[in-house]
């Protein structure tokens, strides 16, 4: 096991109660996104793992050894492992370049010099080699950053809503060159993000906090097909919710509906139609189930009485 957390207790202040008795388990090699709503502990739980904050009981075993708080560990830190949290910790009178070779040995600096190339392009900032950070935007200090955490090829990368500040077109070329390497060099990766549909594609495992709980350690593909409660349907966006006794009349397989998995059918449930909105490569539309408003997307507009298939 590459990280074990055992029976955690910590809270930042004595009127707060967020990780009551946590475990964790994460295996080497795994790509992992740690999801939940905002203040739900995410950064906590990382900064934790990483040696930055002391807790109150409990362990946290990476790679064998125990981690150990600011307390007892001065200089906080793991040689194999990195933390790119979201003030990006850069040298400001440094180039990109120095920045993301700040860790690699100068002994062979054509190997350095080749090594940092490697990573400026896994973060599209080739032609940032000589910029000083000061000239960058929020999202390409981000990429400098996470460049410069993998450079030491650590075996556990902690990155905390790595895409925050980065735009649409440029996060799709950063997220594929990005995964792909951690998995390419067997980098364990775990990623802090409240927009899980994101990264859906690269993920081994989601693990969902809520209010300092962990309350579901799946595959995507499980945590999106049987999400444990709402909280964790709706990570995944818009969901129709219905209650066990909605289900039972309805005669329904389970509680939570997503909108494109009600169809429109020639039989089923009859429906009207409320409204139907444009939404890009679907329509959005809010119908009504005896009373009871649904969303459900479909790629034509849609108007009057419909049937459905639920
Ligand atoms: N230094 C601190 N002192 C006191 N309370 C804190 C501190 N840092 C975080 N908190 C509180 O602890 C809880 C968890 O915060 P945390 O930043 O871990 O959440 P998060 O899930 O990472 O949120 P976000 O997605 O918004 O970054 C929140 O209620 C937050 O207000």
């Amino acid at each position: 096991m590459l990280l074990e957390i055992k029976n955690l207790f910590f809270s930042h202040r004595s009127d707060q109660k967020l990780f009551q008795n946590f475990n964790l388990k994460v295996e080497e090699g795994k790509i992992i996104a740690l999801a939940g709503e905002s203040g739900c502990g995410k950064s906590t739980l990382l900064n934790l793992i990483y040696g930055l904050l002391d807790w109150d009981n409990g362990e946290i075993i990476f790679d064998g050894k125990p981690i150990l708080g600011p307390k007892q560990n001065l200089v906080p830190g793991e040689e194999n492992m990195k933390l790119v949290a979201q003030n990006y910790d850069l040298m400001p009178y440094s180039t990109v370049a120095d920045n993301v070779g700040k860790f690699i040995s100068n002994i062979n600096l054509d190997e350095k010099k080749e090594k940092v190339q490697e990573l400026l392009k896994v973060v599209g900032l080739e032609e940032f080699e000589y910029t000083l950070p000061k000239y960058l935007s929020g999202g390409q200090m981000q990429r400098v950053a996470i460049a410069r955490s993998l450079s030491v090829m650590p075996k556990l990368l902690l990155l905390d809503e790595p895409f925050s500040n980065i735009d649409f077109s440029r996060k799709i070329e950063l997220r594929e060159r990005l995964f792909n390497y951690v998995r390419e060099k067997n980098i364990s990766l775990i990623i802090s993000t409240h927009e899980i549909q994101e990264v859906m594609p690269w993920l081994d495992q989601i693990i969902v906090l809520q209010e300092g709980r962990l309350i579901q350690n799946d595959n995507a593909e499980e945590t999106f097909n049987n999400p444990y409660n709402q909280y964790v349907a709706a990570l995944f966006g818009e969901v129709n919710v219905f209650t066990d006794e909605e289900k039972s009349n309805n005669n329904l397989s389970k509680n939570f509906w997503y909108p494109h998995e009600i169809k429109i059918s020639t039989e089923g449930k009859e429906v009207e139609v409320l409204e139907s909105r444009f939404a890009g490569s679907y329509y959005w539309n809010k119908i009504s189930l005896q009373g009871k408003n649904l969303i459900i997307y479909t790629p034509e507009k849609i108007q009057g009485n419909l049937k459905i298939d639920i």
